[in-house]
């Protein structure tokens, strides 16, 4: 049922309901907003755990549950957000979170070549501020990527083994919610729910039905084989998000502290190489905090290149300029790149699309856990090397490649029209004549999104400090479309889901092409190459994927921050774990690689505080035992002769 949709009442209602939504979740973390009016905000915090873990998102929450897996270690994990109350897991609710204070409504410079209908030129980036980080506030959709994206990151290994060094992990992470499994690539019991969309639209059908009618497979991308089509896998439980940082407020041990509402300013050092401490600061009292083991940073992209050029890791020469003194000289902020995309709204149906407002979807979400409320806003994800696309056997052209596949594909049963321009528009921010002259003359349509995604874009970024205050954001400059390359896949791609839409099943909800020119494009013929160049630079969107600030890798690599241990070159007992360290996207979103990341780093770092523990008893053995003992025999030698 739906309701009028008069704009101007839609408007109201909306702007009701999103002031409402703020109130409540302002309203629920309340006590964890108050600052203690006796009590020392760090009254309960020791002044030393064995590990310190900088950010409670999705690869933090994981990385401190695994090191305290070891009862006799304490872990402290600080997470400058708060715990978040549930009604933030309803699904649907997921834009209201964006611009929230939750988000921490990061945003790049103006883009030279892309981004050129939206207002400056300018990209939001919204990022998580709470338990759970980005990956409690993202589309939950779970997508691993192809084994060649790995095998990349280890090209000059000579003994990579997929299977062990990979899959593995991600098996590790999954809790796979379904009743029938290949064991070969899932696994239950790990801390990241996965399992299929519990509501999709006709266009999921019918997406997978024209994709079989192009001879592309429809099967478990999550799978044996990372190319195809599928009905897409999101991370939720009973109809509601569930991240890793549900998990891990439903399953901290006693010897995990979480000190949320807390911002890490600085990595404290001794000796200039080996981190001792962090200096962290809540509700405006700062305290010093030592580690004794280690320090890992899971701050995600932005904030760890952040956190580590304010402590002095960084590009030498920014860092002098802004009088840091520097530890280590390294290319933190740098090989900054994100999956980029197009085609918002680019389609017409006649069927019903998704209807957020039927007014029965809340008695459904609240009851039984279903409904238009629990959608992952995606109901179909295909993978695929564009030339392989009606080639005249999928598999065979698609086994032959060496490199991961260079388009994924989402069908969105939604665009920026689905909310009559009350807040869509605004989160990504269009410009007000590309709204009312392009966009807004689809109100009363119904439409499709059917997003073309850069899987492996070429262009690269950085992220650099505006100056040494930590409250100061970053400068984000990704440079996105600034290689060609880029602009040739996203083309590529839309003439693909132009076929696409020709097939029977698409035809049968009635698709079409929204032919009308984009304003910004009017001096090109509509569908010519030229026009397409202009729609995508224009019209570009982020997918919300940023890797890549503390590049992992070689030490001998200059481009790199972190090594295949996870310790950032040169300095001791300083980890990363996050999707910083991921040196080339995967050819999927984000997520389920950075929960496989943090499961990786996790074992990597207690086999290296093992191993040192190891060095530090020798160390003592020596020291108190052989020494001295040298020593008394030396003397008695002396007092003989
Ligand atoms: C709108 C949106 C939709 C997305 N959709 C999907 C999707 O559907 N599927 C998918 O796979 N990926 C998706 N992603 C991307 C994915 O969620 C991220 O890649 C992933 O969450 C990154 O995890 P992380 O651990 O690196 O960082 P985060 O999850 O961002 O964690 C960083 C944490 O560190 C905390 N922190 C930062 N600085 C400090 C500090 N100085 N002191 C203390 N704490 C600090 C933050 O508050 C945060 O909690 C989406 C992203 C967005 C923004």
């Amino acid at each position: 049922m739906m309701l009028p949709i008069g704009s101007l009442v839609f408007k109201w209602i909306f702007s009701v309901a999103v002031l409402g939504f703020w109130f409540l979740i302002s309203f629920y973390n309340w006590i964890e907003y108050c600052p203690p009016l006796l009590r020392d905000p760090f009254a309960s915090i020791a002044e030393e755990y064995d590990y310190i873990v900088v950010g409670a998102g999705s690869a933090g929450s994981v990385v401190a549950l695994r090191l305290a897996e070891d009862a006799n270690k304490t872990v402290l994990l600080i997470e400058a957000g708060p715990m978040g109350g549930r009604l933030l897991d309803v699904p649907a609710f997921l834009p209201l979170f964006q611009t929230s204070p939750l988000d921490y409504a990061y945003e790049t410079v103006t883009q030279e070549y892309a981004m050129l209908g939206l207002k400056n030129h300018i990209c939001k980036w919204p990022r998580g501020k709470l338990v759970g980080g980005t990956g409690r506030f993202n589309n939950m959709i779970y997508a691993r990527g192809h084994p060649n994206d790995f095998a990349e990151w280890y090209a000059n290994a000579t003994d990579f083994d997929y299977d062990r060094d990979i899959l593995h992990y991600f098996k590790k992470s999954e809790n796979f919610i379904a009743s029938n499994f290949d064991p070969k690539y899932h696994s239950k019991n790990g801390p990241l729910n996965v399992q299929d969309s519990i509501f999709v639209t006709d266009l999921s059908d019918n997406m997978l039905e024209a994709a079989r009618y192009f001879g592309i497979p429809v099967r478990d991308l999550n799978g044996e084989k990372s190319t195809g089509f599928m009905k897409t896998h999101v991370n939720m439980l009973n109809g509601a998000r569930y991240s890793t940082g549900h998990y891990l407020l439903d399953n901290k041990p006693k010897n995990l502290e979480l000190l949320t509402m807390t911002q890490v300013e600085e990595i404290l050092f001794k000796s200039n190489f080996e981190a001792r401490a962090v200096r962290a600061v809540k509700f405006g009292v700062t305290k010093k905090i030592r580690a004794k083991e280690a320090v890992v940073l899971s701050a995600g992209t932005v904030d760890t290149a952040k956190l580590l050029m304010l402590s002095g890791i960084g590009p030498k020469s920014d860092l002098e300029k802004l009088g840091i003194q520097v530890k280590a000289d390294l290319a933190v902020g740098e090989n900054l790149h994100d999956h980029v995309s197009t085609g918002i709204d680019l389609f017409k149906v006649k069927s019903e699309t998704l209807d957020l407002l039927d007014v029965t979807a809340p008695f459904h979400y609240l009851v039984k856990g279903k409904g238009a409320w629990t959608t992952a806003q995606c109901d179909a994800l295909g993978a695929m090397h564009t030339d392989c696309f009606r080639s005249k056997d999928f598999d065979v052209c698609s086994d032959k490649k060496k490199s991961p596949p260079d388009l994924q594909i989402m069908a969105l049963p939604m665009g920026f029209i689905s909310d009559n321009g009350a807040f869509l528009r605004h989160i990504i921010g269009i410009k007000d004549n590309i709204w009312d002259e392009y966009t807004s003359n689809l109100i009363g349509n119904q439409t499709i999104t059917l997003l073309p995604i850069v899987t492996k874009p070429k262009s690269r970024g950085f992220i650099k400090l505006r100056d040494g205050n930590p409250e100061s954001k970053p400068i984000i400059d990704p440079k996105y479309l600034s290689d060609k390359e880029d602009v040739d896949v996203l083309i590529r791609g839309l003439e693909i889901l132009r076929e696409f839409i020709e097939a029977p099943s698409m035809r049968k909800m009635g698709a079409e092409l929204y032919t009308k020119k984009l304003p910004g494009c009017e001096q090109f013929q509509f569908d010519s190459r030229s026009y397409w160049e202009c729609y995508v630079r224009h019209l570009t969107l982020t997918i919300y994927h940023p890797v890549g600030t503390a590049k992992m890798g070689e030490s001998s690599n200059p481009s790199t921050v972190v090594g295949f241990d996870f310790k950032v070159h040169g300095i001791n007992k300083l980890f990363v774990a996050d999707a910083s360290v991921i040196p080339t996207i995967p050819s999927a979103n984000t997520n389920a690689a950075t929960v496989m990341i943090a499961e990786k780093a996790a074992d990597s770092i207690k086999h290296i505080t093992f191993l040192n523990s190891g060095f530090s008893k020798l160390k003592d053995i020596f020291f108190h035992s052989i020494i001295p003992h040298t020593k008394h025999f030396c003397t008695n030698i002396f007092h003989i002769l």
